[in-house]
């Protein structure tokens, strides 16, 4: 899942000129992790250390995936935005799976145009495919109603211990 197989346009409800597809090696040259760094502390990856993180992600096959947009008439091609699922496997409903939806951004010129909305709503798609009985993420209450719009409901509370 995770890796270099293109993703077909399956979440296209609006802004259809933006193609959403897997993170692909060559996204490191597009500001990938760049684009990173507008939701969080992300100093560059040379282009070795990208490839070597993205071997050991794309190690873990179906349990891990990156979705990247782009407008694939663009020079430059950049990544407008993207998201991430991971499926944890569990012993607990008979061995079921959860989906955790993780870093998730639009590029702050891209924004409020429904990107982010379908980003999520793909990632969630393929956590039911996958067979995830549930999908989760933690997000500052900023977020509640931009998740909401996603199909998210609030349920328990985020604890974290930092290092
Ligand atoms: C699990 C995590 O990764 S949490 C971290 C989330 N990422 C960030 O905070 C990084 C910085 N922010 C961003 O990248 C973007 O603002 C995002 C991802 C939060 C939203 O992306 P956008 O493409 O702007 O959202 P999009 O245009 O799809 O909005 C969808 C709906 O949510 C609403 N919405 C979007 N952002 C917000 C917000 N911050 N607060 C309230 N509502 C919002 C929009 O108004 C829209 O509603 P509508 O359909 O009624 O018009």
């Amino acid at each position: 899942m995770a890796s270099t197989s293109p993703e077909s346009a399956a979440a296209g409800e609006t802004n259809d000129s933006i193609h959403i597809r897997r993170l692909e090696l060559s996204d490191h040259e597009r500001g990938f992790v760049a684009l990173l760094s507008q939701l969080s502390a992300c100093p560059d990856l040379t282009a070795s250390e990208f490839a070597t993180r993205f071997a050991e992600l794309a190690a873990q096959g179906d349990d891990h995936a990156i979705l990247v947009a782009e407008d694939p008439s663009a020079s430059d091609r950049r990544i407008l935005a993207t998201g991430c699922l991971f499926v944890e496997r569990k012993f607990l409903r008979g061995g079921g799976k959860v989906g955790h939806v993780e870093d998730v951004v639009v590029d702050a010129a891209a924004r409020g145009s429904g990107l982010g909305l379908r980003i999520v709503r793909r990632l969630v798609e393929i956590a039911r495919e996958a067979g995830c009985y549930k999908v989760i993420l933690d997000c500052t209450p900023e977020l509640r109603a931009y998740y909401a719009k996603c199909g998210f409901v609030e349920k328990g509370v985020q604890m974290a211990v930092y290092f």
